[in-house]
């Protein structure tokens, strides 16, 4: 027996969510159990025609003129402040812009400048890996003899804080097995040592409250196509302490992040605000679904949503107990809810194929090598009926083995 959990009721859990009303906001395919939303949020329902008449009358009538007459040209500014809402930041911290890797890149890289005669970038084993990558690719360019130092377990975190630490580089919560970390004890513990920390909010956005502010990070990023919902490939954001404002810090010195762009200077002089994390121009098409996406958030509370998400989670894994032990799958998610995140990951022999059956049968989830298999939960469009049930189809393919068929082998590229 491993539950701790107080036995939910699916049916009644949902007649009483406060958050019912939003499901009807998303697109979602009948027959499908979307439990990915972690990896690739839904589809709004206003993204669809806000990206039709951008497509027809702002570029296809007013064309270039739409820059202005749109304002295009701030939707990094006003996307970022949404998204500053919903993490603990203040107006002026937030720009969306790039990717999650390319932010990354930046704010690596402005944390090192910020703090020099330090070596070691600290960060975990089991990071996203191009939060790793990147991270060697910024101590290569720096050329300084920067070296990433490796946890294997959160508990050793704290004892690699030492003199010679920069940077303190954390993903909230895990990709792989939804462990969360305390943001504010880490940053603290930190700043006692004069570390700088950069957070990559990437399974954290639009699935808890974050308070960056409260807990002081220096930097924090993070991407915007997963339980933020802007699509595949969305732009993501990044956040920068206002104390580490001005000065010039990061190293894609491109014409957005100019003082005055429009001059058409020479000589770069950085913007002395967020904006000079900007690089080139913004992907219109793409910011204007973040943006569309972004106005669903307005009246949410996002409190509700971690109390949705939590109950989400303990009700998967409570149904998912009755059977794990007998077909030898493990929970790596953290029981204690204030560990985790808001996904459920077991790992398991023959994930890839049990993925691919479940797939199958609708429930989509996804699988990480080597193996585990992940069940993403996202409050604002999930009912408990269908994570219940999500479980129930689980249980059939492993006792029917369904998913022992040589179709459910075949590995895709993306998994
Ligand atoms: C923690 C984390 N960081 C970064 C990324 C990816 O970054 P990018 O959008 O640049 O591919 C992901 C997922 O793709 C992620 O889970
Ligand atoms: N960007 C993607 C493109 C293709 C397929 C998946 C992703 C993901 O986002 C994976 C995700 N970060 C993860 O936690 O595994």
């Amino acid at each position: 027996m491993h539950s701790t959990i107080t036995k939910i009721d699916a049916e009644q859990a949902d007649f009483t969510d406060p958050l019912r009303s939003y499901r009807d906001r998303f697109d979602l395919p009948d027959g499908v159990l979307y439990l990915d939303g972690n990896s690739l949020g839904a589809l709004p329902k206003t993204v669809r025609q806000r990206v039709a008449k951008t497509i027809s009358e702002e570029w296809g009538e007013q064309l270039i003129r739409s820059w202005n007459t749109a304002d295009w040209v701030h939707l990094p500014q006003r996307v970022g402040r949404k998204i500053a809402n919903l993490i603990g930041a203040g107006d002026g911290s937030v720009v969306t812009a790039d990717s999650t890797s390319i932010n990354l890149f930046k704010v690596l890289s402005a944390a090192l400048d910020l703090n020099p005669g330090r070596s070691k970038i600290i960060s975990e084993r089991d990071n996203f890996p191009t939060d790793l990558y990147i991270a060697q690719g910024v101590a290569k360019q720096i050329g300084k003899g920067h070296r990433l130092v490796l946890s294997d377990a959160p508990s050793d975190i704290p004892d690699m804080l030492d003199e010679d630490a920069a940077v303190l580089m954390l993903t909230h919560v895990n990709y792989r097995n939804g462990y969360r970390h305390d943001m504010a004890a880490l940053t603290k513990m930190a700043h006692d040592k004069g570390i700088l920390v950069i957070w990559d909010l990437c399974h954290t956005a639009g699935a808890m409250p974050v308070d960056l502010t409260g807990a002081g990070a220096d930097f924090a990023i993070g991407c915007g196509y997963k339980y933020l919902n802007g699509g595949p490939g969305a732009p993501a954001f990044l956040y920068v302490n206002p104390r580490h404002m001005g000065g010039f810090r990061q190293p894609l010195s491109g014409w957005f992040g100019h003082r005055a762009p429009f001059d058409f200077d020479p000589s770069y002089a950085p913007s002395s605000n967020i904006e000079q994390y900007l690089c080139g121009t913004p992907p219109v098409l793409a910011m204007v679904a973040m943006d569309e996406a972004m106005s669903l958030w307005d009246d949410v509370d996002m409190t509700a949503v971690r109390a949705k998400s939590v109950t989400l989670c303990d009700l998967f894994i409570q149904e998912v107990d009755s059977f794990a032990d007998e077909f030898g799958l493990k929970l790596v998610t953290p029981r204690d809810a204030d560990r985790r995140g808001s996904q459920v990951s077991y790992s398991c022999d023959n994930g890839y194929a049990i993925m691919q059956a479940l797939i199958a049968r609708g429930v989509v989830g996804d699988f990480r090598a080597p193996d585990i298999i992940r069940f993403g939960m996202t409050p604002l469009y999930l009912k408990f009926a269908e994570v219940k049930q999500a479980a129930a189809i689980l249980r059939d393919i492993l006792e029917t083995r369904a998913w022992d068929a040589p179709e459910f082998q075949v590995r895709g590229a993306v998994t």
